[in-house]
């Protein structure tokens, strides 16, 4: 790929010097730029070879505005680039070099097996075998535990900052754009999706006075990792029914996505992990041991259990339904799987819609098109129900936007 405009050389450039050790900067020269394999807000990201040896991901920003990279860019690569040359770690993706012209690039290790996002979604509708949950959950803690020793929050914790290693039996956490040394730092804006893996005292709505900032510490990782646990137990996007709107005042009225599912030995770990209070939430060294100790009793024959509940199934049935796939609309949109993750939500839709014409077609077309059996006419009706569903549906959030009340 060629190199195109040069985003770090132009007059903002001016205002901003870097200030990165020219032992993280590597020689653009080495680098061999392939196809673009993910989309972020700050970056698009790349499959390359690293002096024709080794593959990498290759991460280089993207201006908003075509022609500049503005300064507060250059800041959030500066801090990236940093942070993560400082964190060497196994469950942590590794940091190759950066390089500043002629543009803004970051070089890690590539995962192959794509973010745990998309993982999750090529399991739905079940989870992943719940051995394979409680490892993923221990290397997410694992990485959690690192960053934390090093007094590091990273404040992003979400499926799409998770990324699966090619044999898919770990994961790394990728993606430092907002981590941040621990000052009992502050809310910095988030895109509304992500809300939904965010502590109570990040997404509060209480109102502050002027020049008065929101507090928080490291516990908000330990919020978030109970969702992404949660997740990982269950396959359900987090509050799929509620608007990401709303989802700000449910959690502050202590309301968590539901356990109906989830094994009872976990259920206290979720329970203390997204504790309204971050002072009753664990430390990350707490959850390694606990998932440490379940993982090893666990023999090949064990079965978690998990509790039984007539309302819960049909709480799930429900969601699985329609707002389910609400959910994944909306939760996918502008994420670096849209195109993957919008192709298994329509997929089913599409599949329907397709298979919908080709019934009518197929049975306008039959001599015996007026005997269709009542199973059949049933299918049709459900068929047809989707379809008016998946019509309504964009009006239907605006309304829920709109009324909702938790
Ligand atoms: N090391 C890597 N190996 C493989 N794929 C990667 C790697 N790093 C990033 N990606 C892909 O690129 C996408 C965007 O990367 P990243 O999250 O680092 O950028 P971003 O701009 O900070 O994104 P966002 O702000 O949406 O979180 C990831 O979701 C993933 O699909
Ligand atoms: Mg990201």
């Amino acid at each position: 790929m060629a190199f195109s405009n040069n985003p770090s050389g132009n007059e903002s450039n001016e205002q901003f010097r870097f200030r990165i050790n020219s032992e993280l900067l590597l020689d653009p020269n080495d680098l061999l730029v392939g196809s673009m394999i993910g989309v972020g807000d700050y970056f698009t990201v790349y499959q390359g070879w690293f002096r024709n040896q080794f593959p990498v991901a290759v991460k280089i920003v993207q201006p908003r505005k075509a022609s500049a990279v503005s300064i507060e860019e250059k800041k959030l690569f500066q801090r990236e680039v940093v942070l993560l040359s400082k964190m060497k770690h196994d469950n942590i993706v590794e940091f190759f070099g950066a390089s500043i012209e002629p543009q803004l690039m970051i070089v890690t290790e590539l995962i192959e097996g794509g973010t745990l996002q998309k993982y999750m979604l090529n399991c739905r509708p079940s989870p992943p075998d719940v051995r394979m949950s409680l490892g993923f959950a221990l290397d997410i803690s694992r990485a959690m535990e690192f960053l934390h020793s090093k007094g590091i929050i990273h404040r992003d914790l979400n499926p799409r900052n998770l990324l699966v290693t090619g044999d898919q039996e770990h994961v790394k956490l990728a993606d430092f754009g907002i981590a941040r040394r621990e000052t009992r730092g502050v809310k910095k804006t988030f895109d509304s999706w992500t809300c939904r893996w965010m502590a109570p005292e990040v997404i509060s709505n209480e109102p502050l006075r002027i020049g008065e900032k929101r507090h928080y510490d490291h516990k908000v990782d330990v919020y978030s990792f109970a969702v992404v646990f949660w997740e990982l137990l269950s396959n359900q996007p987090p509050f799929p029914k509620v608007p990401s709107l709303c989802v700000s005042s449910l959690v502050n009225r202590d309301e968590r996505p539901c356990l109906g599912k989830i094994p009872y030995q976990i259920i206290p770990i979720l329970e203390s992990c997204w504790d309204k209070d971050p002072d009753a939430r664990p430390e990350f060294r707490e959850i390694t041991d606990s998932l440490t100790n379940l993982l090893s009793n666990l023999t090949p024959d064990s079965v978690l259990d998990a509790p039984l509940s007539n309302a819960d199934d049909e709480a799930y049935a429900d969601a699985d339904d329609e707002a389910y796939a609400d959910a994944d609309d909306e939760a996918y949109a502008d994420d670096e799987v849209y195109g993957d993750a919008e192709a298994y939500a329509d997929d089913e839709a599409y599949a329907d819609d397709e298979a919908y014409d080709a019934d009518i077609e197929d049975s306008e077309n039959s001599p015996q098109h007026r005997e269709v059996d009542e199973a059949k006419e049933e299918e049709d009706k459900k068929k047809k129900k989707k379809v008016v569903k998946k019509m309504i549906r964009p009006f239907v959030k605006m309304f829920r936007a709109c009324f909702y009340k938790p």
